[in-house]
Protein backbone atom coordinates (compact mmCIF):
# COMPACT_ATOMS: atom_id res chain seq x y z
CA UNK A 1 0.00 0.00 0.00
CA UNK A 2 1.32 3.76 -0.84
CA UNK A 3 2.79 5.59 2.33
CA UNK A 4 0.66 8.81 0.93
CA UNK A 5 -2.52 8.29 -0.95
CA UNK A 6 -3.82 11.76 -2.51
CA UNK A 7 -7.26 11.18 -4.21
CA UNK A 8 -9.37 13.81 -6.25
CA UNK A 9 -7.78 17.03 -4.44
CA UNK A 10 -9.35 20.60 -5.03
CA UNK A 11 -6.24 23.08 -3.51
CA UNK A 12 -7.16 27.28 -3.59
CA UNK A 13 -5.55 29.99 -2.92
CA UNK A 14 -7.25 33.37 -2.05
CA UNK A 15 -11.05 31.30 -2.17
CA UNK A 16 -10.06 30.46 -5.99
CA UNK A 17 -9.33 26.90 -6.67
CA UNK A 18 -5.71 26.48 -8.56
CA UNK A 19 -5.81 22.55 -8.64
CA UNK A 20 -8.41 20.22 -8.82
CA UNK A 21 -8.85 16.40 -9.49
CA UNK A 22 -5.68 15.76 -8.51
CA UNK A 23 -4.48 12.25 -7.75
CA UNK A 24 -1.23 10.83 -6.84
CA UNK A 25 0.32 8.26 -4.64
CA UNK A 26 4.15 8.02 -3.17
CA UNK A 27 5.78 5.00 -1.81
CA UNK A 28 8.19 4.40 0.95
CA UNK A 29 11.61 5.05 -0.32
CA UNK A 30 9.68 7.12 -3.14
CA UNK A 31 10.89 10.69 -4.22
CA UNK A 32 7.93 12.77 -6.10
CA UNK A 33 9.08 15.75 -8.01
CA UNK A 34 6.18 18.24 -8.80
CA UNK A 35 6.74 20.13 -12.23
CA UNK A 36 4.71 22.97 -13.94
CA UNK A 37 5.04 27.01 -14.17
CA UNK A 38 4.93 29.78 -12.09
CA UNK A 39 1.92 30.11 -10.26
CA UNK A 40 0.35 26.74 -11.07
CA UNK A 41 -0.46 26.12 -7.60
CA UNK A 42 3.11 24.02 -6.31
CA UNK A 43 3.33 25.72 -2.91
CA UNK A 44 -0.64 25.67 -2.50
CA UNK A 45 -0.59 21.93 -2.48
CA UNK A 46 2.25 21.47 -0.45
CA UNK A 47 1.39 23.95 1.79
CA UNK A 48 -1.97 22.07 1.88
CA UNK A 49 -0.78 18.48 2.64
CA UNK A 50 1.28 20.52 4.97
CA UNK A 51 -2.19 21.23 6.98
CA UNK A 52 -1.36 25.04 6.45
CA UNK A 53 -4.79 25.21 4.80
CA UNK A 54 -8.31 23.48 4.08
CA UNK A 55 -8.43 21.62 0.97
CA UNK A 56 -11.85 22.29 -1.17
CA UNK A 57 -11.86 18.54 -2.12
CA UNK A 58 -10.47 15.04 -1.75
CA UNK A 59 -8.62 13.07 0.92
CA UNK A 60 -5.49 13.17 1.65
CA UNK A 61 -4.40 9.25 3.56
CA UNK A 62 -1.77 10.36 5.88
CA UNK A 63 -2.51 13.30 9.04
CA UNK A 64 -0.16 16.78 8.79
CA UNK A 65 1.69 15.14 11.77
CA UNK A 66 3.32 12.44 9.79
CA UNK A 67 4.73 15.05 7.26
CA UNK A 68 7.92 17.62 7.58
CA UNK A 69 7.60 20.63 5.61
CA UNK A 70 10.35 22.93 4.61
CA UNK A 71 8.74 26.16 3.25
CA UNK A 72 10.56 29.00 1.67
CA UNK A 73 11.18 30.75 4.75
CA UNK A 74 13.46 28.70 6.95
CA UNK A 75 12.05 29.21 9.95
CA UNK A 76 15.43 29.79 12.19
CA UNK A 77 15.59 31.35 15.67
CA UNK A 78 18.43 34.33 15.01
CA UNK A 79 19.83 34.52 18.13
CA UNK A 80 20.41 31.00 18.50
CA UNK A 81 23.29 28.40 17.30
CA UNK A 82 23.29 26.12 15.19
CA UNK A 83 23.42 23.60 17.60
CA UNK A 84 20.56 25.34 19.82
CA UNK A 85 18.41 25.20 16.63
CA UNK A 86 18.87 22.27 15.78
CA UNK A 87 18.30 20.92 20.00
CA UNK A 88 15.38 23.27 19.60
CA UNK A 89 13.53 21.46 17.02
CA UNK A 90 14.86 18.07 18.03
CA UNK A 91 12.87 18.87 21.32
CA UNK A 92 10.06 20.22 19.11
CA UNK A 93 9.56 16.65 17.60
CA UNK A 94 11.05 14.27 20.33
CA UNK A 95 13.99 12.88 18.69
CA UNK A 96 17.26 12.90 20.47
CA UNK A 97 20.30 13.15 18.19
CA UNK A 98 21.37 16.33 16.36
CA UNK A 99 24.56 14.43 15.19
CA UNK A 100 23.79 13.33 11.69
CA UNK A 101 21.69 16.29 10.58
CA UNK A 102 25.15 18.49 11.26
CA UNK A 103 27.51 16.19 9.39
CA UNK A 104 24.97 15.54 6.62
CA UNK A 105 24.62 19.26 5.74
CA UNK A 106 28.06 20.82 6.33
CA UNK A 107 27.15 22.38 9.85
CA UNK A 108 29.82 21.14 12.29
CA UNK A 109 32.19 24.21 11.54
CA UNK A 110 29.43 26.07 12.06
CA UNK A 111 27.63 24.62 15.24
CA UNK A 112 28.38 27.45 17.50
CA UNK A 113 27.76 30.82 15.31
CA UNK A 114 24.39 32.22 15.57
CA UNK A 115 21.78 31.39 13.09
CA UNK A 116 21.97 35.12 12.07
CA UNK A 117 25.12 35.35 11.51
CA UNK A 118 25.22 32.78 8.81
CA UNK A 119 24.75 33.73 4.86
CA UNK A 120 21.76 32.95 2.85
CA UNK A 121 22.87 29.47 1.59
CA UNK A 122 24.02 28.47 5.54
CA UNK A 123 20.93 28.94 7.06
CA UNK A 124 19.48 27.07 4.23
CA UNK A 125 21.46 24.15 4.70
CA UNK A 126 20.44 24.77 8.36
CA UNK A 127 16.53 24.73 7.40
CA UNK A 128 16.88 21.69 5.40
CA UNK A 129 18.95 19.98 8.34
CA UNK A 130 15.73 20.55 10.46
CA UNK A 131 14.26 17.74 8.37
CA UNK A 132 16.57 15.32 9.71
CA UNK A 133 16.13 16.16 13.27
CA UNK A 134 12.01 15.44 12.91
CA UNK A 135 11.99 11.59 12.31
CA UNK A 136 9.16 12.48 10.25
CA UNK A 137 8.44 9.94 7.15
CA UNK A 138 7.15 11.85 4.76
CA UNK A 139 9.41 15.54 3.54
CA UNK A 140 7.35 18.19 1.64
CA UNK A 141 9.69 20.42 0.68
CA UNK A 142 9.38 23.86 -1.67
CA UNK A 143 12.14 24.93 -3.80
CA UNK A 144 14.46 23.44 -0.94
CA UNK A 145 17.59 24.16 -2.67
CA UNK A 146 17.00 27.93 -3.33
CA UNK A 147 20.38 30.18 -2.31
CA UNK A 148 22.39 26.36 -1.97
CA UNK A 149 25.58 26.20 -4.21
CA UNK A 150 26.23 23.13 -6.42
CA UNK A 151 28.31 21.39 -3.92
CA UNK A 152 25.21 22.06 -1.33
CA UNK A 153 22.56 21.24 -3.77
CA UNK A 154 24.89 17.50 -3.82
CA UNK A 155 24.68 17.52 0.21
CA UNK A 156 21.09 17.36 0.42
CA UNK A 157 20.37 15.52 -2.86
CA UNK A 158 22.43 12.47 -0.30
CA UNK A 159 20.32 13.69 2.62
CA UNK A 160 16.87 12.74 0.57
CA UNK A 161 18.68 9.94 -0.94
CA UNK A 162 19.76 8.57 2.64
CA UNK A 163 15.92 9.33 4.16
CA UNK A 164 14.64 7.34 1.10
CA UNK A 165 16.90 4.71 1.60
CA UNK A 166 15.47 4.28 5.87
CA UNK A 167 11.88 3.84 4.09
CA UNK A 168 11.14 7.75 3.96
CA UNK A 169 9.63 9.50 0.98
CA UNK A 170 9.87 12.85 -0.20
CA UNK A 171 7.94 15.24 -2.46
CA UNK A 172 8.92 18.64 -3.55
CA UNK A 173 8.30 21.54 -5.78
CA UNK A 174 11.81 21.85 -7.38
CA UNK A 175 12.92 23.86 -10.82
CA UNK A 176 16.06 22.81 -10.73
CA UNK A 177 17.51 18.85 -11.55
CA UNK A 178 18.63 17.94 -7.82
CA UNK A 179 20.34 14.55 -9.77
CA UNK A 180 17.74 12.24 -8.19
CA UNK A 181 17.60 10.41 -11.41
CA UNK A 182 15.39 7.65 -9.11
CA UNK A 183 12.61 11.02 -8.72
CA UNK A 184 9.31 10.38 -10.47
CA UNK A 185 8.24 13.85 -12.39
CA UNK A 186 4.62 15.08 -11.53
CA UNK A 187 3.58 17.64 -14.34
CA UNK A 188 0.20 19.35 -12.58
CA UNK A 189 -0.50 21.44 -16.09
CA UNK A 190 -3.23 18.71 -16.21
CA UNK A 191 -4.79 19.90 -12.89
CA UNK A 192 -5.25 23.42 -13.70
CA UNK A 193 -8.48 24.37 -12.29
CA UNK A 194 -10.98 25.74 -14.90
CA UNK A 195 -11.67 29.56 -14.38
CA UNK A 196 -15.18 29.23 -12.49
CA UNK A 197 -16.88 30.88 -15.51
CA UNK A 198 -15.78 27.92 -17.81
CA UNK A 199 -17.43 25.31 -15.43
CA UNK A 200 -14.60 25.19 -12.73
CA UNK A 201 -15.53 24.76 -9.05
CA UNK A 202 -17.00 27.52 -7.07
CA UNK A 203 -19.19 27.55 -3.94
CA UNK A 204 -21.99 30.56 -2.49
CA UNK A 205 -18.78 31.61 0.18
CA UNK A 206 -16.71 32.47 -3.04
CA UNK A 207 -19.10 34.11 -5.13
CA UNK A 208 -20.40 36.20 -2.10
CA UNK A 209 -16.86 38.09 -2.36
CA UNK A 210 -17.04 38.19 -6.00
N1 LIG B 1 -2.69 35.42 -1.19
C1 LIG B 1 -3.14 35.09 -2.39
N2 LIG B 1 -4.36 35.47 -2.81
C2 LIG B 1 -4.81 35.13 -4.03
N3 LIG B 1 -4.11 34.41 -4.91
C3 LIG B 1 -2.89 34.02 -4.56
C4 LIG B 1 -2.34 34.34 -3.28
N4 LIG B 1 -1.11 33.80 -3.24
C5 LIG B 1 -0.90 33.18 -4.41
N5 LIG B 1 -1.96 33.31 -5.20
C6 LIG B 1 -2.13 32.76 -6.57
O1 LIG B 1 -2.34 31.36 -6.45
C7 LIG B 1 -1.74 30.68 -7.54
C8 LIG B 1 -0.87 29.55 -7.04
O2 LIG B 1 0.27 30.09 -6.37
P1 LIG B 1 1.45 29.15 -5.83
O3 LIG B 1 2.33 30.00 -4.99
O4 LIG B 1 0.86 27.94 -5.21
O5 LIG B 1 2.19 28.74 -7.20
P2 LIG B 1 3.57 27.97 -7.44
O6 LIG B 1 3.29 26.90 -8.45
O7 LIG B 1 4.16 27.53 -6.15
O8 LIG B 1 4.45 29.11 -8.11
P3 LIG B 1 6.05 29.38 -8.15
O9 LIG B 1 6.63 28.36 -9.08
O10 LIG B 1 6.12 30.76 -8.70
O11 LIG B 1 6.56 29.28 -6.74
C9 LIG B 1 -0.99 31.73 -8.35
O12 LIG B 1 -1.73 32.05 -9.49
C10 LIG B 1 -0.88 32.92 -7.41
O13 LIG B 1 -0.88 34.13 -8.12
Amino acid sequence: MAMLSVSNLAVSRGGLPVLENLSFALDAGQALVLRGPNGIGKTTLLRTLAGLQPALAGTVSMPAESMAYAAHSDGLKSTLTVSENLKFWASVYATQDIEPALERMNLRGLANRAAMSLSAGQKRRLGLARLLVTGRPVWVLDEPTVSLDTASVALFAQAVRGHLATGGAALLATHIDLGLEEAKVLDLAPFKALPPEEGGMMGAFDEAFL
